[in-house]
């Protein structure tokens, strides 16, 4: 008699941002290639956008059972006014995400058997743990940050933030001489609103981290090579990362807009090492007048360039005659192919707002980073780039907070003749690769967590 073994079947929820969704899509691609089956929890919008950006025909794609649940939000304006989203996330989902676990296993099909959430949807594992199911959590930014997270009471403790997570002065925190540093005014809850919208994060942030100590899993998207320190003052941090599934498949999931691929033929026509490439993540917006520095200096720069614009920015006025005067050397893209560009031997430096997902796909690749950090965790990633691996130079804005024509300008110039540091981008690659390769730490951890998928 032969017994057949149900498949384990992962249920995967993101929280609802682009940078979120894509690291969690490449994981859930490379569980699907082992024979797991995959649920992958979206809002609606979301879901439906993922949808009509997907490419035609994609095998492994397909494989992944893409649902969507409602976030109670009217509108995507609404969506986009501050703390809407996240308040959303908070009430409306986890009960729309119990009902899908209660209708899935409640059914003929096969049963969830463990759930992997972001660590930012801390209810999600508590979810999990009510149902008895084995459950997972993802974090899709550094090891510092979490460790930072990790940190709050003592920062409490010491005087450092109050209890809603206000500073009590305004100084740089650094844990240990191997860590990226950051202002107090910089902590990822302090840069994201006004003093609501701290408290809020901040008190969710001090909940999540609770929800997240009683996962068997805390899984986050980094390597040893990357962070050695932070994960080794926080050992419960099992790093498999990076995770980059253009590179083992060919293609990257999870966009919420259509990739321009037509960029790519352009980029074949550049000289090698020669491109600037300019992208800003899924968040970041520009005033007017910073947009037109930044164009100045692109065409002064006089170098070819390749830039996202998302729909939205593109509204924002370009200086009179910028378009015509840059066309034969540059080109405006809504979004990119972002990995498959950064692996494209044309591009030579990537002006970046430091998203995580977009450092370590530049760190991985070898390219050098111009820091433009936004908000959020943006900053601490920034030290990591210019303080720690010494692969990147920061943009420093003047008293008025403009980054400048001429600042850019001199940083473009000078990441281009920097051969140091160019040189220290190229290593630190090989080094990446190695936690990424057969035998590295992150690709046994991520071994260990397949098989305990399946156990
Ligand atoms: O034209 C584009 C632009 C971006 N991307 C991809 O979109 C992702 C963007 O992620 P990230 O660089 O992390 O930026 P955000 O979308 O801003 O990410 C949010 O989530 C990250 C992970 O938690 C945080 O580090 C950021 O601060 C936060 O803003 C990356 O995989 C890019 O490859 C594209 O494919 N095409």
């Amino acid at each position: 008699m032969t017994i057949m073994m149900a498949r384990p079947h992962v249920m995967v929820v993101p929280y609802p941002a682009q940078g979120h969704v894509i690291p969690l899509m490449d994981l859930s691609l490379i569980l699907v290639k082992q024979g797991i089956k995959i649920t992958f929890v979206n809002t609606k919008e979301n879901h439906d956008r993922i949808k009509s950006a997907l490419p035609c025909g994609d095998g492994l794609l397909s494989q992944i059972y893409l649902v969507w649940i409602s976030d109670g939000l009217e509108s995507s304006e609404e969506r986009k006014k501050p703390g809407k989203s996240s308040g959303a996330v908070l009430k409306v989902m986890p009960e729309k995400v119990e009902e899908l676990i209660e209708c899935i296993n409640g059914s003929e099909s096969e049963k969830i058997t463990c759930v992997l959430a972001d660590q930012s949807i801390g209810w999600a594992l508590d979810l999990a743990e009510k149902k008895g199911i084995r459950r997972a959590a993802f974090c899709p930014a550094s090891a510092a940050q979490l460790v930072l997270g990790l940190s709050i009471p003592k920062f409490i403790h010491n005087g450092i933030i109050d209890k809603d997570g206000t500073p009590l002065e305004k100084k740089g925190i650094q844990l240990s001489p191997t860590m990226p540093s950051v202002s107090t005014e910089k902590l990822v809850w302090v840069c994201v609103g006004n003093k609501t919208i701290q408290r809020h994060i901040f008190q969710l942030m001090v909940k999540n981290i609770e929800s997240m100590k009683k996962t068997e899993w805390l899984l986050c998207n980094s390597s040893h090579e990357l962070e050695s320190e932070a994960i080794t003052m926080a050992p419960e941090i099992i790093p498999i990362g990076p995770l980059l599934s253009c590179d083992q498949f060919g293609h990257s999931a999870g966009n919420f807009w259509p990739q321009d691929l037509s960029c790519l033929k352009w980029l074949d026509q550049q000289s090698p090492n020669s491109v600037i490439y300019v992208a800003f993540g899924s968040f970041t917006k520009f005033s007017p007048p910073q947009f037109q520095e930044l164009c100045f200096a692109l065409e002064l720069s006089n170098r070819p360039f390749l830039w996202v614009v998302q729909p939205e920015e593109s509204k924002l006025a370009y200086p009179e005659g910028f378009v015509e005067r840059v066309v034969e050397r540059g080109r405006v893209v809504g979004w990119s192919p972002q990995k498959k560009i950064l692996i494209h031997p044309s591009v030579a430096c990537f002006i970046s707002h430091c998203g995580w997902n977009s450092t370590l796909e530049s760190v991985s690749n070898g390219i050098p980073v111009l820091c433009w950090p936004y908000f959020a965790d943006q900053f601490l990633n920034k030290s990591y780039v210019c303080d720690i691996w010494k692969v990147g130079l920061g943009l420093e804005p003047n008293e008025s907070g403009m980054i400048t024509q001429g600042e850019i300008q001199s940083k473009i110039h000078q990441i281009f003749i920097d051969e140091q540091l160019k040189s220290r981008a190229r290593d630190f690659k090989e080094k990446i690769h190695i936690g990424t390769g057969q035998g590295g730490l992150s690709n046994k951890n991520l071994d260990s967590f397949i098989s305990w998928i399946k156990s």
